[in-house]
């Protein structure tokens, strides 16, 4: 179907579902049943989840446990949900959602090809932080809000290649001097200065970004955010922050891509509705948090949602083998020319070369969480990776890879090297991915899309530096801020790369993914 032919049909929203048969009585929703929408009445009262970060992930993942959990107890959990990109880009979420009324529907992809549909329902209203920041400190700072709930990626923490506060960012200067604050901590900050001032309840922040120690990170930052501020708010508001709020560690895994307008045309299908802004994710989907909320939390145990004490176990399982394959199946399908990642793990040579890497490399380095088998997981993502119907674009996988790696790979290498192992395929993706990013040419950017990169042109530059076949790769070791130090000095690790790189050079991904299997 085009996108001509989804006109006629009218557009999502509380009146299109109440006149159509929402309920799935008479159609066929897919291969599960439709559950409607959470009802308006279960949302009453103020929203008590402000969310920064109105995403893809957040609405096919917290947002789905959050309707789940409503359904089985009510509460005052609905979602303020805010959009924190910065800049004059149009914001195609928060004015679709504007438009339905705050719906959207989330498409559940099968392997097989089912399609189920559900439409959350949780979200109240939305705010814009560029232009509508001082609304967003009004609502962080709302006595009524218990949670403040993040997925703002890698680079809405805004931290230094030292992981520390960026304080030369020019947004964390202007949210530091005061006004109407744009970036993630400046909202956060400026916000629980508001709770300090009104006497409101405590909260808790949530992060849901793929971070190794989410909620740590983020307090972490906060601290730093504080004690840059001007004398006279720093020391009110470092007490505020140690009294009243807490930051929960969160392992956060549903595979959500980019939205696509056949994903548009797929809802319309499903629904006989118009819907500007589905969200496609796999059937699969684990949240496991710290049970640590300082004014109540939604009955997300209730809808599946773990709760531990200990969620590092789960955390790096996930990011190193989930995520850290997903970015060798990005770097290494774009010189394969595979375009999504079902394509890259297709591949026999590839794929076959990313399950080694799970199976010897990586897992060695994870511990076990209870009830999750390392090696029973890694069939399972090797499954949910190849799942065609999702179309998980490489190039979206690969984007900001500088900022990615240092959580996918970085401790799987330090600890391999430091146990005498030197992970080969993981050579490979690094060298793969230093070609991505600074050679012209190496992966058809027309056919398969960019890979973004806010330190590319910093990448590129340092590469430019260097002398002979190998050069580039071996100076991106040393001094791109991407590896630890201990990868970059260690001489058989630093040779696999350079390796790998000539050979990707004068022979190919082939040649490359052969050797790195000698
Ligand atoms: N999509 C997934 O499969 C998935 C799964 C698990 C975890 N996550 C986590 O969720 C994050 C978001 O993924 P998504 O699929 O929703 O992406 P998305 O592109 O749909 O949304 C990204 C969100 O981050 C915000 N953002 C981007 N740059 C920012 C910046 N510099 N400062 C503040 N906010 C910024 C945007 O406003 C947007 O709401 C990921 O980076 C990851 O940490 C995603
Ligand atoms: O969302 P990103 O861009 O940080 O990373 C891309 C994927 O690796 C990631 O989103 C996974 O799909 C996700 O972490 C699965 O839970």
């Amino acid at each position: 179907m085009t996108g001509s032919d989804r006109r006629g049909l009218p557009r999502l929203g509380r009146a299109a579902l109440a006149g159509s048969s929402a309920a799935g009585a008479g159609r066929d929703w897919g291969s599960a049943p439709y559950p409607a929408p959470q009802s308006p009445e279960g949302l009453e009262g103020a929203p008590g989840i402000v969310h920064l970060g109105l995403g893809n992930f957040h609405r096919a993942h917290q947002a789905v446990y959050t309707a789940d959990a409503l359904r089985h107890t009510e509460g005052p959990w609905g979602i303020t949900g805010v959009s924190t990109t910065t800049g004059s880009r149009p914001r195609p979420v928060i004015e679709g959602m504007a438009a339905q009324d705050g719906l959207y529907t989330v498409l559940t992809l099968h392997r097989g090809g089912a399609v189920a549909a559900s439409v959350p329902g949780v979200h109240h209203k939305g705010l814009v932080a560029d232009g509508q920041g001082a609304e967003v400190v009004a609502a962080l700072g709302a006595a009524t809000t218990r949670i403040v709930s993040l997925t703002v990626t890698e680079k809405g923490y805004t931290f230094g290649a030292d992981g520390r506060l960026d304080l030369d960012d020019p947004l964390i200067r202007a949210d530091l001097a005061g006004g109407a604050p744009r970036t993630a901590l400046g909202l956060i900050a400026r916000g629980l200065q508001q709770r300090l001032r009104s006497g409101a309840p405590p909260v808790t922040l949530l992060s849901c970004d793929n971070l190794m120690g989410n909620g740590h990170r983020l307090r972490g930052l906060l601290d730093e955010f504080i004690a840059a501020l001007p004398a006279a708010e720093r020391e009110d508001l470092q007490a505020y922050a140690d009294a009243s709020v807490s930051t929960p560690n969160s392992m956060v895994d549903r595979i959500a891509p980019a939205t696509t307008d056949e994903h548009r045309t797929l809802a319309a299908r499903v629904f006989g509705v118009r819907d500007t802004v589905p969200v496609p994710a796999e059937p699969y989907k684990l949240w496991v948090m710290q049970d640590d909320f300082r004014a109540g939390r939604p009955a997300w145990e209730q809808a599946g949602a773990v709760f531990t004490e200990d969620v590092a176990p789960y955390e790096l399982m996930k990011l190193r083998l989930l995520n850290g394959a997903h970015s060798l199946l990005a770097y290494l399908g774009l010189l394969r020319g595979h375009r999504s990642i079902d394509a890259a793990v297709g591949d026999e040579l590839l794929g076959g070369a990313v399950e080694f890497a799970m199976r010897e490399e990586i897992l060695p380095t994870v511990p076990e969480p209870a009830g999750m088998p390392g090696k029973a997981y890694v069939g399972e993502l090797l499954d949910r990776f190849a799942n065609p119907a999702l179309g998980h674009r490489t190039a979206q996988v690969g984007s900001d890879g500088s900022l990615k790696i240092p959580v996918r790979w970085a401790g799987t290498l330090t600890e391999s090297l430091a146990a005498g192992r030197v992970p080969r395929v993981l050579a490979l993706g690094f060298a793969a991915y230093v070609r991505v990013i600074t050679a012209d040419g190496a992966y058809d950017e027309q056919r398969l899309g960019t890979v973004h990169d806010d330190a590319r042109a910093r990448l590129v530059e340092l590469a430019s530096r260097a002398t002979g076949p190998d050069g580039a790769a071996r100076l991106l070791l040393a001094e791109g801020g991407l590896l630890p130090q201990q990868a970059a000095q260690h001489a058989e690790f630093a040779d696999s790369v350079a390796e790998f790189t000539r050979i990707l050079d004068a022979h190919g991904a082939e040649a490359a993914l052969r050797a790195a299997r000698t």
